[in-house]
C-alpha cells in the first residue's frame, strides 16, 4: 500500500499492491488492519456504488453535515473518472483549496477523503463505475451540495456536463456556510 499526502491537510491517495499473474491481478483494495498501521483509523460503515453512463457526467459537489459527517475512501472499478475534494474546514489553511486526480480501473488509485471535505467526480469514459466507502451512514437531513463550477475546479470537460437537477440548482461557493471547523484552529 503507497500513501501518498498533497497539499490539503488529510486528504491522501492510497495505492493499494497488485500481486500479477496469467490471469490478471488480485488486490486488498481496503483492509482496516493495514490503514491503521499507517495511524489511519477510520471505521467506515456504508459502502456506495455508482455507475454514469455518459463521459463529462459530473456528481457533486456534495458533502453531508455534522452529526453525520462522512470520510470517504473513493476508487473506480471500471473506467476513468477525475476525482475532486475541496477543504471546507472553516480556519484550515487550505480551506477553499481543491486537488483532483484520475482514477480509473487501471491504474488502482484510491482517494481518501475526511469529512470536512466537499467530493465530486467528472467520467471520462462511458459506464464509468465508482465505489466507495463512507464513515457514516446516509442521512438526507444532513446532506448538502455545493455548485460544480463555483469553485475554481478545472474538471477537464469536453463537452457540456451531464448533472442532476440537484447538482444544477445547488448554491455558489461564495454564498455557502460550511458547518465544519479546522481541528487545529486556535
Ligand atoms: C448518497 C446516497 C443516495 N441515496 C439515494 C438518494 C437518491 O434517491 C439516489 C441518488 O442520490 P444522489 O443523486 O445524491 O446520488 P449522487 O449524485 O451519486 O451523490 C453522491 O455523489 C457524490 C459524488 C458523493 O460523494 C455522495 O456520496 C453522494 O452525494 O440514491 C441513498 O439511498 N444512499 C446514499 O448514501
Amino acid at each position: 500500500m503507497q500513501i501518498e499526502e498533497t497539499a490539503l491537510p488529510g486528504l491522501l491517495v492510497l495505492t493499494p499492491a497488485r500481486f500479477g499473474d496469467a490471469r490478471g491481478f488480485f488486490s486488498e483494495s481496503w483492509n482496516r488492519k493495514t490503514l491503521e498501521s499507517k495511524g489511519i483509523t477510520l471505521d467506515f460503515v456504508q459502502d456506495n456504488h455508482s455507475v454514469s453512463a455518459a463521459v463529462n457526467t459530473l456528481r457533486g459537489l456534495h458533502f453531508q453535515a455534522p452529526p453525520h459527517a462522512q470520510a470517504k475512501l473513493v476508487r473506480c472499478g471500471r473506467g476513468r473518472i477525475f476525482d475532486v475534494a475541496v477543504d471546507i474546514r472553516r480556519g484550515s489553511p487550505t480551506c477553499g483549496n481543491w486537488f483532483g486526480l484520475e482514477l480509473s480501473a487501471e491504474n488502482g488509485k484510491q482517494l481518501l477523503i475526511p469529512a470536512g471535505f466537499l467530493h465530486g467526480f467528472a467520467t471520462r469514459e462511458p459506464d464509468s463505475e465508482i465505489i466507495y466507502k463512507c464513515s457514516d451512514y446516509y442521512a438526507p437531513e444532513c446532506d448538502g451540495a455545493v455548485l460544480w463550477s463555483s469553485c475554481g475546479i478545472d474538471w477537464g470537460l469536453t463537452g457540456e456536463p451531464v448533472l442532476s437537477a440537484k447538482d444544477a440548482a445547488a448554491v455558489p461557493f461564495d454564498t455557502f456556510k460550511s458547518p465544519f471547523t479546522w481541528e487545529g484552529a486556535a
